[in-house]
């Protein structure tokens, strides 16, 4: 069986308010970045099927005769990705002699990938083919890398099966789906986040397949299409975790101290809704100090819940304090523990003076190759000065051309990306 090549890319998100909180059915707020994931995927005819994951060093080769040997378990559904099929799992684990349950970065990757591969190709004939990913975004820094990585594998394996069009003609640098092939791409990336993560919420995968910003409830996901245009420094404490764990230990917490974390996650849930609020009436009226200052509140009081959660870090009390240290309200995103935080700036006001204040750039992260900065330091962190508005549908996932460039962008110049 031969299939098409094709080049797809997802972005990463900036949760605003309410990660772990959705794990357990509140509302969470998102926005996807302009820092992308970028998978190729290219027919072979050597008989093998093989992975290049350059930001994690991981290239994996496997012989189809050793992966057929995997697949009678299967039902060969291919409609609908909601529930990980354990028996697949559990033969993969097998296969790849996995014992314990927190893996590291290249096995979850590549277990991963092999789930979706064999579930999707697994009932038919399979293909010889290399998959190849590289990112601009940080791996395990709360940026959705994992959600990214998913739904650019869901779909460049539904294209393969022909479950989705290859929609790209030949005048086109890039091309969507229709809604229908977008909740496919999103329930099949739910399962490869259900192996990176354990138990996601969905909010990471449905920002990376539809981009732009949402809100996030219990599996039901409602843009936000009218939202004011605001300043958010992204800041990297590069302190590694993983958000399995992370979420994980929140769950311990609950089950240990329910009566205290309901009321938490309850107030969560509180906070996304009135700012969700504010937002919109920052669209409908002038903007003012108010506004703003509501907003700061929101965001002080959830970096506090978070760290009655257990996923805070020493690193974020540092980027909490450097900030109100300038008068700016600053909250982990993403799963915490390390990773990034995000910090609310009013019109006029800080992206400037903090990056005169920091502007040494030695981040290998965020660098760009016009000798023009992003990358700033602010104690051990690197600030990415982004909108959170990019409301525009510029961001969801695309399937493009090899020859595509990217497009939008923030603020200044990011990566290329490297690899494939
Ligand atoms: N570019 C990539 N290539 C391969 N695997 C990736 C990539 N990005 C993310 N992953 C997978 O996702 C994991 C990180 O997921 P997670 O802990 O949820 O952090 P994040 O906040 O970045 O989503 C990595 O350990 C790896 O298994
Ligand atoms: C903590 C959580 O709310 C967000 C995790 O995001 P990330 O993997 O840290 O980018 C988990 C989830 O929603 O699945
Ligand atoms: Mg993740």
């Amino acid at each position: 069986m031969q299939v098409r090549d094709c080049l797809i890319s997802a972005p990463g998100k900036a949760i605003l308010h309410g990660e772990h909180a959705v794990v357990h059915g509140k509302v969470a707020l998102a926005v996807s970045l302009n820092l992308r994931t970028y998978l190729q995927l290219k027919a072979s005819s050597d008989g093998k099927v093989s992975i290049k994951l350059p930001n994690i060093d991981t290239f994996v080769c496997w012989e189809l005769s050793e992966l057929r040997q995997l697949t009678p378990c299967l039902s060969g559904k291919k409609e609908e990705g909601q529930c990980l099929d354990p028996e697949l799992v559990k033969r993969l684990r097998e296969f790849m002699g996995l014992t314990n349950e927190n893996l590291d970065s290249s096995t979850t990757a590549t277990l991963a990938f092999l789930y979706i591969y064999l579930s999707l190709f697994g009932s038919g004939e399979m293909p010889s083919l290399t998959v190849c990913v590289w990112s601009e975004l940080p791996t395990g820094a709360g940026l959705g890398s994992s959600a990214a990585y998913s739904v650019c594998l869901a779909a460049a394996v539904l294209c393969a099966i022909g479950a989705i069009p290859t929609p790209l003609k030949e005048w086109e640098q890039t091309a969507r789906w229709c809604q229908e092939d977008l909740e496919l791409i999103n329930s099949w990336a739910f399962q490869a986040e259900k192996i990176i993560h354990g138990n996601p919420s969905g909010v990471d995968n449905a920002v990376g397949t539809w981009g732009g910003m949402l809100r996030f409830l219990a599996g039901k996901i409602i843009p936000l299409s009218r939202v004011p245009l605001l300043r958010i420094l992204l800041t990297n404490t590069k302190v590694p975790r993983s958000t399995k764990v992370l979420v994980a230990r929140v769950k311990d917490k609950i089950n240990k101290f329910p009566s205290i974390l309901i009321p938490v996650l309850d107030s969560v849930d509180a906070i996304s809704c009135t700012c969700e609020k504010v937002l919109n009436e920052m669209t409908c009226e002038p903007i003012t100090g108010e506004h703003y200052n509501i907003l700061e509140e929101l965001i002080d009081i959830n970096q506090h819940h978070l760290n009655v959660m257990g996923v805070g870090h020493p690193s974020l009390d540092t980027l909490c304090q450097v900030t109100a240290a300038r008068g700016l309200h600053s909250k982990l995103t993403g799963a915490g523990g390390g990773g990034c935080g995000i910090t609310l700036l009013r019109p006029g006001n800080p992206a400037d003076c903090i990056e005169s204040e920091n502007c040494s750039s030695h981040s290998s992260w965020m660098t760009s190759d016009s000798g023009q900065s992003l990358a700033l330091t602010l104690q051990q962190s690197i600030i990415l000065s982004m909108h959170v508005a990019t409301v525009e549908r510029k961001n969801s996932l695309l399937q493009e051309e090899t020859s595509s460039r990217t497009r939008l962008i923030v603020s200044g110049h990011l990566p290329r990306p490297t690899g494939g």
